[in-house]
């Protein structure tokens, strides 16, 4: 059964299309970017995945739960990650992780959270730290241990690599890598053609709200990936 899938998706605002027939399947483990410009329809897309926006036409299903019908038990397997993940600043990592494992229904004991922020990639001297000072990709980590201690099957991310330095990119590819190694499908949406290129399985290309192009990674070098962005978008 796939992760996710999205059956001729659309909806419009006032009239206007934000996401046009949009299908999309990924499978457990998969990891596929949405490539698009600023107002491609990427993060309205998102919204319908997490239930926010109901679509005027088409179907979504979360791991075979009908999303549209029933958003908060296909809310309970996807762990989202916005551009900028917010923690409780006042809390520890290991406290944060605890408190919104808790707030998605399961509770977690020290050693499993730091076990969890661990397998995310947060260095151990961090754990016990307050959240105030984190960095964009230290708050991604903790955000993945969420999405790991609630045991999503899949995970959203919105621009995930925008204003992350070269190591932090790094970083946020190793953690993708080891959650698509625990069978979560991951969905990025970003405008970040290269960052995104290694780490992706399958890259589509959303231009005003309708997906133009979908390859599989590995079968497109950066150049020719460049190229067929600029050609697309430009059609
Ligand atoms: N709640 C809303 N009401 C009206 N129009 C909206 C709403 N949300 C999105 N739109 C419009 O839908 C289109 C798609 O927007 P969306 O935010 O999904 O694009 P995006 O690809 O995520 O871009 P960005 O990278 O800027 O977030 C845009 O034209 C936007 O203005």
């Amino acid at each position: 059964m796939p992760a996710l899938r999205l059956d001729s998706v659309s909806i419009a605002f006032n009239g206007d299309r934000a996401v046009a027939d949009l299908s999309l399947t990924l499978a457990p483990g998969e990891v596929y970017a949405l490539l698009g410009p600023n107002g491609a329809g990427k993060t309205t897309t998102l919204n319908m995945i997490l239930g926010f926006l109901k679509p005027d036409l088409g179907s979504i299903h979360v791991g075979g739960i009908d999303a549209v019908a029933e958003p908060l038990a296909a809310r309970a397997r996807i762990a989202y990650l916005p551009e900028s993940v917010m923690l409780h600043p006042g809390l520890t990592a290991t406290e944060n992780l605890s408190y919104f494992a808790l707030l998605a229904g399961r509770r977690i004991d020290a050693a499993t959270a730091r076990r969890l922020l661990a397998d995310a990639g947060l260095q151990d001297d961090a754990h016990d730290r307050r959240a105030h000072g984190f960095s964009k990709g230290m708050r991604q980590k903790v955000g993945v241990a969420i999405a790991l201690a609630k045991e999503a099957r899949l995970l959203l991310l919105d621009e995930p690599t925008s204003g992350l330095d070269a190591s932090a990119a790094n970083d946020l590819s190793q953690v993708i890598r080891s959650a698509s190694d625990r069978r979560i499908a991951v969905l990025m949406a970003t405008h970040d053609l290269f960052r995104v290129k290694d780490v992706a399985h399958r890259l589509g290309i959303l231009h005003a709200g309708r997906l133009v192009e979908e390859r599989d990674a590995a079968s497109i070098g950066p150049v020719e990936l460049e190229r067929l962005y600029l050609e697309r978008l430009a059609a």
